[in-house]
């Protein structure tokens, strides 16, 4: 038995600090669940459905169950619609595809549109890489392809899923049909106006960037917002409206933006109220009035005059900037939290690094360990210095208490890959697995032998990926 690193060590100085703590370990939860979301396959062998491959992309996957009818048109766009994740076969990265069925792109002028749109980088919105027409599904259909985001889901369905079903079979919480009356709100209580706020936030800083550069949303929609994790919103699908609707009656593509910017404003303050009232019944004409009185007794008067501010008056031009100043102190606060976010990345991500670095260094010892023949010597892993590597790996792996139980412990795997990669010269006993003999060599020592060893191997092959 050799002593080992209490594991809560590494740990105490994070614990020190329970919020971080407690949020490191909810950001690795969720990568471990956005890892298997993102790695998920379906069986090739039962799929009938959906073509092996469209463009360059492949292992398609649907992000939702398919439509009891297969004409439902979405609400925002009016085709059919569906969505995938698939690999690109060129960079291998998964990526969102969402096809929008039975379109045929007859005029190319609104292509300067998409261009501006795949430029668009913002930590709120979803990026758009590309679009293309395809025959592989057995139509004409275009696909738009954005970043992927595993373990997402639609604001709509996070804040407004319980609603009853609407009446007119289409799906958008915007046009549901209802019975009047006060709205009442979809789950049990209302949501915190500090979400809210931080709803307001990120949408209000995507819009900004957005109209700063002449383009519109043109379908902000709580189906067309994506959110993840606590409280993370990106707004979804930028570009579509702007293909499928295109106006090809203006010379210049962008002629008629600050006038879907108003829309996108109204849009947001729709978004607002709704979430403000918990409800999308809140939007109904006749509900607004008291939708208003929910929100003013509820709610900071802030919150009310921005809701005022963005719904009424539709014929004053309103500019999203004004936001801003409703919004005041508050940004501070997000601007913290994403600051204290920021830092437990930074902590996470230099644990990491030394996991990636211990990571690489175990792949090497693979390489050379129990290498059955190598420049025609068969015993070229059990000779000179690789015969000292073997006992290493023995004494890291291969350990057994006095009953001979293996004796497993990772603080000691740790503690000596780190001594070899620093080459100390701290000794270590190696024993051979008869027993009979013992050699006693410095960490130093171990790493010479494993670098000569590595570069001996490199030297000869082929290597991709070590370095
Ligand atoms: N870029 C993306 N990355 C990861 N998942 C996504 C992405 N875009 C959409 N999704 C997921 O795909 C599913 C369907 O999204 P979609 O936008 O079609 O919502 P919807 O409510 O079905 O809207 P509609 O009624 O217009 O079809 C949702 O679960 C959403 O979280």
């Amino acid at each position: 038995m050799y002593p080992s690193i209490p594991p809560h060590i590494a740990h105490m100085k994070l614990k020190a600090n329970l919020p971080q703590f407690f949020m490191a370990d909810e950001i690795k939860l969720q990568i471990l669940n956005e890892h298997a979301l993102t790695m998920a396959q379906l069986d090739q062998s039962h799929n009938t459905e959906l073509p092996a491959e469209v463009d360059n992309y492949h292992n398609l996957f649907p992000l939702e169950p398919p439509p009891a009818n297969p004409l439902q048109k979405s609400n925002i766009f009016g085709y059919p619609t569906s969505c995938f994740k698939a690999v690109n076969v060129k960079d291998g990265m998964t990526y969102c595809l969402r096809r929008i069925h039975g379109f045929r792109l007859v005029n190319t002028k609104c292509m300067p549109l998409i261009d501006m749109w795949k430029k668009m980088y913002h930590p709120n919105i979803v990026q758009l890489k590309e679009v293309f027409t395809t025959k592989a599904y057995g139509d004409n259909s275009i696909v738009f392809v954005y970043d992927f985001f595993p373990a997402s889901e639609t604001l709509m369905s996070r804040h407004f899923s319980n609603m009853p079903a609407p009446v007119n079979g289409y799906s958008s919480p915007f046009n549901v049909s209802m019975n009047g009356g006060t709205p009442q709100p979809a789950n049990n209580g209302l949501l915190p106006e500090s979400l809210i706020w931080t709803y307001v936030v990120q949408l209000s800083s995507a819009l900004r960037a957005i109209h700063a550069t002449g383009l519109a949303c043109r379908s902000l929609d709580p189906t067309k917002i994506l959110i993840y994790g606590k409280s993370r919103l990106r707004i979804n699908c930028v570009g579509i409206s702007d293909v499928l609707n295109f106006d090809n009656s203006q010379g210049n593509p962008l002629a008629l933006m600050p006038h879907y910017q108003q829309k996108d404003l109204y849009a947001l303050g729709n978004i607002v109220l709704a979430l403000a009232c918990n409800s999308v019944m809140s939007l109904q004409r006749e509900n607004l009035q008291n939708a208003l009185d929910l929100v003013s007794r509820n709610y900071s008067p802030d919150l009310k005059n921005l809701i005022l501010y963005l719904l009424t008056n539709p014929n004053r031009p309103r500019s999203i900037n004004d936001v801003m100043p409703m919004i005041g102190a508050r940004f501070f606060t997000q601007l913290d939290a994403a600051q204290l976010r920021g830092d437990v990345l930074q902590n996470e991500l230099a644990k990491e690094v030394e996991n990636g670095r211990l990571f690489r260094l175990i792949c090497k010892f693979g390489a050379i360990n129990e290498r059955q023949d190598f420049s025609l010597d068969q015993a070229w892993s059990e000779t000179g210095d690789r015969y000292i590597l073997k006992l290493f790996r023995d004494y890291l792996f291969h350990q057994v208490d006095e009953n001979g139980t293996p004796w497993l412990d990772m603080a000691h795997i740790i503690q000596c890959l780190n001594k070899v990669d620093a080459g100390v010269p701290e000794k270590v006993t190696l024993m051979s697995r008869d027993e009979q003999s013992v050699i006693i060599v410095s960490y130093a020592e171990i790493k010479r032998c494993f670098e000569s060893s590595f570069s001996e191997l490199l030297n000869s092959g082929h290597p991709q990926g070590y370095s």
